[in-house]
């Protein structure tokens, strides 16, 4: 474990804010750790299943909270996107009520360096598929946000709009607005169709909380967010929360960070299988709801998922045996060596498809450093514009292909028993 370094005073000026604003701390503070930022330290042994943080409903800043809803963005726009919007107008304001919130979160200038969407084109290009995938989407909605805000925020840079929006990404909570009846007044339009992208709600301190896959869980009621712990801690131990099930994948883009080991670790195929599927093929697997998001799930030994077992029986056999298979009346373990087989050569392309990718990764010329200009401005990057190349993006990109190398070469042992 990263040890725990003091913070700053900007932290115990914002901890003394929340402790006035509704934030309950029992037993833990911010901490600075190498490699992830600010964290929450064990300030003294916790015990399992102690309260360590209360934040009142009152702290929050939700879709439904007056200050927000005073701007009148448009009912159309997205709640990720109102609250961006409010943040950067606030973060624009010297008066700020919540500057002392607004002034430990990481710079613009570090979630560009952390952050896939920043990084230079040829640098995204050497993404995994799954991750590029993931990018493409979170690209679309940031534009998609900017497109039915900017109106209403004629002070606001797109830069400005963009660092907020990535504050809201990486560091909101789940809030179902518990604290009000369903057909409250206050709350967004549509009520019944909530999305989990419109249950978002910033929350002071807890947004200090680094993630684990096995961390403590935040629960939520009409009074507001609470921590327990999940064991016991020794002082000195960074306390972690779960963001929820995220792939390593999800976790770079979303996060900019991936787990050296992550029990919810999948190995995506969509890339290798998909483009072998005839129209007709395609067709079928629509029609039996077995199209796409095949994996091999890689928690502890490589095992298939039930998908891709699907379609690799609609490439490899006659339709009657995967007709047998999909509708099961027959598990189809007479075929599986041939199954095993075939899927044995697809991922013998893929480890020689990550071993090229990752001497590309490797021949990146870094030139971090060395065009301050050129960093400064960098915003949105699209794939294959031209930006600055850190050795940071190089470890980051390296660690992640070779995670997939170690998961294929796993599945190819595992298929040539
Ligand atoms: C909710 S914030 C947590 C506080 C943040 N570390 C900070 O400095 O303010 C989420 C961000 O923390 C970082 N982070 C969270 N968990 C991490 C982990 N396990 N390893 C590395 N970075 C992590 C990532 O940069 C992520 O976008």
């Amino acid at each position: 474990m990263a040890a725990a370094l003091i913070p700053s005073e900007s932290h115990t000026r914002f901890v003394d804010w929340a402790e006035k604003n509704g934030v309950e701390i029992n037993g833990i503070a911010p901490a600075k750790f190498v490699g992830s930022g600010m964290g929450i330290v064990a300030a003294r042994d916790l015990k399992a299943g102690e309260c360590i943080v209360h934040v009142n409903n009152t702290a929050l800043i939700t879709a439904a909270s007056l200050a927000v809803r005073s701007h009148n963005f448009p009912p159309s726009s997205t709640i990720h996107g109102r609250l961006a919007g409010f943040l950067a107008l606030n973060y624009a304001d010297k008066n700020s009520g919540h500057r002392l919130w607004q002034d430990v979160w990481p710079s613009q200038e570090e979630l560009k360096t952390i952050l896939p969407i920043h990084w230079s084109g040829k640098v995204q290009h050497l993404l995994p598929h799954a991750s590029k995938v993931l990018l493409s989407n979170q690209r679309t909605k940031l534009e998609k946000d900017w497109t039915d805000l900017r109106l209403s925020l004629p002070s606001i840079t797109k830069d400005l709009f963009t660092y907020t929006w990535l504050i809201v990404n990486t560091r909101t909570f789940y809030w179902e607005y518990p604290d009000l009846p369903k057909a409250h007044i206050r709350l967004p339009k549509k009520r019944a169709q909530l999305t989990a992208d419109d249950c978002y709600a910033m929350c002071p301190f807890m947004d200090y909380f680094n993630h684990s896959d096995v961390g403590c869980d935040p629960k939520n009621d009409a009074k507001g967010y609470s921590v327990i712990a999940d064991r016991d801690y020794k002082a000195g131990e960074e306390v972690c929360v779960s963001y929820g099930s995220h792939t390593n994948d999800l976790l770079l883009v979303e996060y900019g960070f991936t787990l050296a080991t992550n029990k919810c670790q999948s190995l995506p195929l969509d890339h290798v299988i998909l483009p072998l599927l005839s129209s007709a093929q395609v067709a079928i697997l629509k029609e039996d709801g077995f199209y796409a998001n095949y994996t091999l799930m890689s928690s502890s030994s490589p095992t298939i998922c039930h998908r891709t077992q699907a379609v690799l029986r609609l490439i490899c056999l006659p339709s009657r045996r995967y007709s047998a298979f999909v509708s099961g009346t027959d598990e189809g373990a007479v075929e599986q060596p041939k199954i095993d087989k075939y899927l044995l050569g697809l991922m013998e392309g893929y480890a020689r498809e990550v071993m090229e990718t990752l001497d590309e990764v490797d021949g990146l010329v870094v030139d971090d450093g060395q065009d301050q200009g050129k960093t400064t401005r960098r915003s949105i990057m699209a794939e294959g514009e031209e930006g600055s190349i850190t050795s940071e993006h190089k470890a980051v990109l390296a660690s992640r292909w070779k995670q997939i190398r170690y998961v294929v070469n796993a599945a190819i042992q595992e298929l040539a028993k």
